[in-house]
């Protein structure tokens, strides 16, 4: 659902943006072309190459430093480059961001075209792929996910999630060794209960690795967004054998598995709700509510990929924060002594957290916070794009432009960013009244009318799992062969989303009591 812009040594796709690149500079400088005219300048930003302007230093995982580095170069809120021919606006600041992509959202809310996935893998239903303005798709698609996932929804889920959470621990205390495993049990577990009524009980359920598999075929040619098709939608139109004997394969089991994820799990519930036997569930509520008196269902396309998209948008950003929680309580044992104490005073050691303590346990509070900053998992966020010139600080921002959040950098305006330190979102706190720090929760989710509908979900989730596990365990390295603690070396890798690579931790019940609790 992301663009990166790791444009992973894609030689042709160089020589063809050099074309292009060409083309649009004859347009622009030729007779009649705009270059010369009284328009405001372009915001200030780094020179690029001729032709393939600043390509190059996208060739890498991890673009966000190179954009943080220009952040610092240019001082300026919005920076201007250009790749291969097109428009690219760099957000470097919250203020940036919410002036463009939320004030003046009506021009800022179009994605950038995913045209391989969407054109050619049968992807084009889903929600992050759909056009902004004039798709009566996005527009319903979303008003379902809201009327399911807004703050107020969410409430209505706290036992379902207080039970997937009891079984996260449960399973943490016996296979300690397979804790990311479970992570994306427990949060497949709340997604497919909320969205179709599934109950997950192992964590190779079925609904659950079919979804990861679906998935995972947009990666099947790198990321989303990096194949010359993607960057240049008319190459598209070239015959397939273009790309390889593979290639036309390769999209088959693409368009499958986009509708075996899109229709299978719908058809499932439909056939419970014909017969009176659906579970509670978000898809069949929708059912209920578009579903005619000779059984036709309105608006069925919408109902199904609104649902689809659920996990495919929940389950591996929830699963990479909890991951991301995990390392940072292993490397900050102080950090989880705070929050142990904080608990032990509500808690008592004598009843797991539930929703009713969330204001008095504002240390988790902020230990969600900065889990959120310390490593996003959307470092360049997801790019929107502009469909009609508009201006910024006396600057022009073109039209076709792709807008990235410059999140990384939001992130390090701060003190000491590397280091994990809850405190700097404590109200009278001396870290808090040093940074006058942003919250991550502003950001982290996105902006203007593509915010993630996601977020409350996600938050509720995230608190109740980091508040019962800190509550429960004390989490600490493995050791080695002679018995000495080992410190994993922090790593991550750059897919679709930015998440620790595989690491071991050791879970170990704080007391007997403790362990007890999970027991009743
Ligand atoms: C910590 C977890 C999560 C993070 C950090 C996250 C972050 C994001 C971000 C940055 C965007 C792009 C917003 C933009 O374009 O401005 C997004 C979009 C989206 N998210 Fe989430 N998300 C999370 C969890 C979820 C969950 C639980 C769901 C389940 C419903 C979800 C569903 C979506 C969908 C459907 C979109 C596309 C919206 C659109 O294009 O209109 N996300 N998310």
């Amino acid at each position: 659902m992301v663009q990166h812009y790791s444009f992973s040594g894609l030689a042709a796709t160089i020589a063809i943006g050099a074309i292009a690149s060409f083309i649009v500079w004859r347009k622009l400088t030729g007779p009649g072309g705009i270059s010369g005219s009284a328009q405001s300048p372009l915001p200030r930003g780094p020179r690029g190459i001729p032709l393939i302007g600043n390509a190059l230093d996208m060739v890498t995982r991890t673009p966000w430093l190179k954009f943080t580095e220009w952040a610092a170069l240019y001082g300026c809120d919005v920076v201007y480059f250009s790749a291969l021919g097109k428009n690219m606006i760099l957000l470097n600041t919250y203020k940036a961001a919410t002036d463009l992509l939320d004030v003046q959202g009506t021009i800022y809310s179009e994605r950038p075209k995913f045209a391989l996935a969407a054109d050619y893998g049968g992807w084009g239903w889903l929600l992050p792929t759909l056009p902004y303005s004039g798709s009566r798709h996005f527009q319903t698609q979303r008003r379902f996910l809201n009327q399911h996932l807004n703050a107020t929804a969410v409430n209505t889920y706290h036992e379902l999630i207080l039970r997937n959470v009891k079984i996260l621990a449960s399973n943490l205390l016996r296979h300690p060794d397979g804790f990311q495993k479970y992570n994306r049990m427990y949060a497949g577990a709340n997604i497919l209960d909320i969205t179709y009524g599934h109950k997950v009980t192992a964590p190779d359920d079925p609904w659950i690795k079919q979804a990861d598999d679906a998935f995972r075929t947009l990666e099947a040619f790198g990321l989303p967004g990096t194949h010359p098709i993607d960057i240049f939608p008319w190459l598209g139109k070239l015959p397939f054998w273009v790309w390889g004997r593979s290639f036309s394969k390769t999209m088959a089991t693409m368009r499958e598995a986009a509708s075996v994820i899109s229709q299978g799990p719908y058809e499932s519930v439909k056939k419970q709700y014909i017969v009176g036997e659906a579970p509670r569930s978000m898809c069949a509520s929708l059912i209920e509510a578009n579903i005619d008196e000779d059984g036709r269902v309105n608006q069925e396309p919408d109902i199904i990929s609104a649902t689809a998209i659920v996990y495919i948008g929940g389950a591996d950003t929830t699963v990479a924060v909890l991951d991301i929680f995990f390392l940072a309580m292993l490397l900050n044992p102080e950090v989880q002594k705070m929050a142990q104490q904080s608990l032990d005073a509500v808690l008592k050691g004598s009843r797991l957290p539930t929703f009713d303590d969330r204001n008095s346990l504002p240390y988790i509070t902020a230990i969600t916070k900065e889990t959120l900053r310390w490593y996003p998992i959307f470092p360049a966020g997801v790019p929107h794009f502009s469909l009609q010139e508009g201006e910024y600080a006396g600057a022009r921002i073109p039209a076709s432009s792709m807008m990235i959040v410059n999140v990384w950098n939001i992130t390090r305006s701060c003190d000491h960013p590397e280091e994990f330190l809850p405190d700097r979102f404590l109200e009278n706190s001396e870290a808090k009244s040093v940074d006058n720090i942003v919250n991550p929760e502003d950001y982290i989710f996105g902006f203007g009318r593509r915010l993630c509908p996601g977020r409350n979900l996600a938050l509720t989730s995230l608190w109740i799992s980091m508040a019962t596990v800190l509550a429960l365990f004390d989490i600490s390295p493995i050791e080695d062969a002679d018995g000495h603690p080992t410190t994993p070396q922090v790593e991550f890798s750059n897919g679709v989303i930015s998440c620790p690579k595989p690491f071991k931790c050791k879970f170990t019940p704080r007391s007997l009591q403790h362990e007890m609790l999970l027991r009743d």
